[in-house]
């Protein structure tokens, strides 16, 4: 199963806000397609972006379209994972578009396993770990980051458990890192936001692992909730890790200069299609949030486990 294919001349995206109840696709024709897909996260995931952003200025070019124009709406499309600026520039530099955004799509799969190659010498058997978000193959063109680690470290035979947070407002993990881990049979548990800590407290997770969306010097931007995680998991001794492929480092930055991202409130006040607080009530709603790279144990990547910068 990829989370995103070129296929006759189209882009072809697992459409990712209708499941876990549906399977279904969404083919982008135009690099504009693209850029909505994007936005409503039809896809979503720093990796899944990038590589999307890129067959979306295949598209342009197709259409004709200056790619330095595409290049710069497409970028505006999501502001914060980096994976989406670094993937539209390979291609603005690129002889031929597509050539290079099938290069992008081959290179995260066989990134992906060698994060999953690495990540899994940290995973113990009999270890339960906690993730946050989606960083699995939903995330990417297949495989995924933290969750390629767990899924290594079970095709090993070690025998673990996955927690996943539901991981509010979007509920990318209840969604989407639960229907994955049902897929391969890989045992799964959901819990509450809220209700991490407290397993940490209770020494119920050994470990967690997650994805990022830009990792630059000072620290990690991922998913919001994520911050509150690490804190918690700095507090009870819980090894803290984050996985991802070094096309996510921004080595030229400072993380807490970086554009957090503010979605509608609407994916707040509502909970699906019920209303969960008085009509109008004022929302601030950021997408991600960043972790301090102290709170960070290490960082898993396609060429081994790193510190934080
Ligand atoms: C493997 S990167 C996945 C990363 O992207 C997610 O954000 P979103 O679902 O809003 O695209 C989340 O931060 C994940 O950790």
């Amino acid at each position: 199963m990829k989370t995103l294919e070129w296929e006759n001349n189209k882009l072809k995206l697992i459409d990712q806000t209708k499941l876990p109840d549906e399977l279904t696709y969404v083919y982008c024709n135009t690099y504009q397609d693209v850029i909505q897909a994007i936005k409503n996260m039809t896809v979503r995931g720093a990796p899944a972006i990038g590589v999307a952003a890129a067959f979306g200025m295949v598209l342009a070019d197709k259409e004709g379209v200056d790619l330095e124009i595409a290049a710069k709406e497409i970028k505006a499309s999501r502001p914060t994972a980096i994976n989406l600026f670094w993937a539209v520039n390979r291609v603005l530099k690129s002889d031929n578009p597509l050539t290079e955004a099938i290069q992008m799509y081959n290179e995260d799969i066989e990134t992906n396993l060698n994060i999953g190659k690495y990540g899994s010498e940290i995973i113990d058997d009999g270890d339960t770990i906690l993730t946050h978000c989606n960083a699995g193959a939903l995330a990417c063109v297949d495989y995924g980051t933290a969750l390629g680690v767990i899924r290594s470290a079970h095709n090993q035979g070690k025998k673990i458990d996955v927690i996943c947070d539901e991981t509010r407002p979007r509920g990318q993990g209840a969604r989407l890192s639960v229907w994955e881990m049902q897929e391969e049979n890989i045992p799964v548990k959901l819990i509450p936001d809220v209700a991490s800590g407290y397993l940490m407290s209770q020494k119920m997770i050994d470990k967690v692992v997650i994805g990022a969306d830009r990792i630059a010097n000072g620290g990690v931007i991922n998913k919001i909730g994520s911050l509150m995680v690490a804190l918690a998991a700095k507090r009870f001794n819980v090894p803290f890790y984050v996985a991802a492929p070094l096309s996510t480092f921004d080595k030229e930055a400072n993380i807490f200069d970086t554009t957090i991202e503010e979605r509608d409130g609407d994916e707040v006040r509502y909970y699906g299609k019920c209303r969960i607080c008085p009509k109008g009530t004022e929302v601030i709603n950021p997408a991600f949030d960043i972790i301090p790279s102290d709170l960070i144990t290490g960082i898993i990547t396609e060429e081994g486990i790193i510190k934080p910068l």
